[in-house]
């Protein structure tokens, strides 16, 4: 099972739409950044600023999802490459980007999506954890090449890059393999000086140009987290104008109950 399932909303929400009958997009936010940088922190502040974290997972409007559970099917060789620390997960080739594209389009459509764990001991997807995501109005996508294909790039409605310095970015790595992801720490500094560091400077890196806004130090950079919290809310509070605005000719004869609006929508 995925190390990162505390906060993977497995939100079991019933599909909202807009009171109008209009699909509800969600506001769809990319994070990228190299291994450990602290993307899933940052996506989990984000969830806490907003009043996400602590309420229960049916009832969330902000979901984040990990680019981890699109690495695609090994074959057997390449299985047994990755069970002696010869393959290569740093690499896009490792993922199945025709099934990224097509369920964060599927999101945005406003469609219910089905995506599964991703077990870092096997090196494989566990099809039969499979995670339902139900509209929401938030969506975090993070990975280490979540910008780096553009037919996906395009699709994020904001760009965060986390730009935490390789040192520290190493120094979480090791603990975290050998504690949580079951590897020694020989196999883990081979694997990082091999793979990881060489595909940070090539794949990850260089798509920083793309974001929109940089987190230096990541989820200690509380001021730039602020920012980004209120940018969310205003994007949502104006959708809220918006969506009212268009229903002004209904709201005489069915006025809107406090239910048609979303947990995250009632804070403001
Ligand atoms: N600002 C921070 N200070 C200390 N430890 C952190 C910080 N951000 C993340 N970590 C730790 O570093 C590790 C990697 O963080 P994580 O958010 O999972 O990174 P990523 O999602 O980029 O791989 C985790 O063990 C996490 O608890
Ligand atoms: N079986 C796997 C698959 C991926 N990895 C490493 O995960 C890193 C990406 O996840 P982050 O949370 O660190 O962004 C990536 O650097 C892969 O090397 C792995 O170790 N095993």
């Amino acid at each position: 099972m995925s190390d990162k399932s505390s906060y993977l909303s497995v939100n079991g929400v019933k599909p909202c739409g807009m009171s109008n009958g209009e699909v509800k997009q969600p506001f769809l936010i990319g994070v990228a950044g190299g291994t450990a940088s602290g993307k899933s922190t940052v996506c989990k502040r984000i969830m806490e600023q907003l009043g996400q974290a602590d309420m229960d997972h049916t009832q969330r409007q902000v979901v984040s999802i990990s680019q981890d559970s699109f690495y695609r099917e090994l074959t057997p060789a390449e299985k047994a490459k990755a069970e002696r620390g010869q393959f290569n997960f740093d690499h896009p080739d490792a993922f199945n980007e025709e099934f990224m594209l097509k369920t964060l389009q599927d999101i945005l459509a406003g469609k219910k999506v089905e995506i599964p764990s991703y077990d870092y001991r096997t090196n494989s997807l566990c099809p039969d954890q499979v995670i339902t995501i139900y509209p929401v109005d938030v969506v975090m996508f993070e990975g280490i090449l979540t910008f780096y294909f553009p037919a996906i790039r395009d699709l994020f409605h904001m760009k965060l890059f986390v730009d935490t310095d390789s040192d520290t970015r190493l120094a979480r790595r090791v603990p975290r393999d050998v504690n949580e992801r079951g590897r020694d720490l020989d196999t883990v500094l081979n694997y990082y000086l091999n793979y990881v560091k060489p595909a940070f400077e090539e794949f990850c890196s260089p798509t920083k140009k793309f974001a929109d806004v940089i987190i230096p130090r990541g989820a200690d950079n509380t001021v730039a987290i602020e920012l980004i919290v209120e940018h969310i809310r205003d994007f949502l509070n104006n959708r809220i104008a918006r969506s009212q605005e268009f229903n002004l000719p209904l709201a005489a004869t069915k006025p809107k109950k406090p239910d048609n609006i979303s947990p995250l929508q009632r804070l403001h």
